[in-house]
């Protein structure tokens, strides 16, 4: 049996133009998402000169932002961070559902990694625990898939379609 073809990315030469953007709201957790994803691309490799930080008021203002990095700043890849925490009311779902739904179309619009690290969850004590404590850091991971992403892409023929 032929040994099956395996492609996937690496963290190996993956410095390259990142963008991070950032929604305020919750800014107490957000900045520690900001700090591990700024981190996790300078330990490995990619120029702090390279990396840039765009903030927009809150997860809503998010998929709009990225959409003109996408066009205007055009990144290797886009982070986008945030922290919706659910209050009271249904604000909750359509701001994280619009939130996750557009940058998700737009990645794909623009044949470009963004990497979700828009933290959606039910109270201050878990946001807190995934940005940097007791569950990792969301920051960390979405710029760990960010770098990744790049990689893979750089060794995957690009398609007529695109
Ligand atoms: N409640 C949260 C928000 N709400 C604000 C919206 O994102 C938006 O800025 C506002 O509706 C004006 O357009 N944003 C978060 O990022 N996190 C929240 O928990
Ligand atoms: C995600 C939100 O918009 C939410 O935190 C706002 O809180 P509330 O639903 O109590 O207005």
């Amino acid at each position: 049996m032929q040994p099956l073809s395996q492609i996937e990315g690496t963290f190996v030469d993956v410095d390259g133009r990142y963008v991070i953007v950032v929604g305020r709201f919750n800014h107490h957790v957000v900045d520690s998402l900001v700090e591990g994803a700024v981190d996790s691309l300078t330990r490995h490799g990619v120029d702090v000169e390279n990396i840039h930080i765009v903030h927009v008021p809150g997860a809503w203002e998010l998929p709009l932002a990225v959409k003109r990095v996408l066009n205007v700043m055009k990144p290797d890849a886009v982070i986008a961070l945030g922290a919706v925490i659910r209050g009271g009311t249904p604000h909750f779902e359509y701001v994280a559902g619009g939130c996750n739904t557009a940058i998700n179309h737009l990645q794909l619009e623009f044949d470009t990694p963004v990497a979700n690290g828009v933290l959606t969850v039910e109270s201050i004590e878990q946001a807190i625990e995934r940005a940097g404590t007791k569950a990792g850091n969301k920051g960390t991971e979405a710029a760990m898939a960010a770098m990744e992403m790049v990689s893979l892409l750089r060794a995957l023929p690009v398609g007529d379609s695109q």
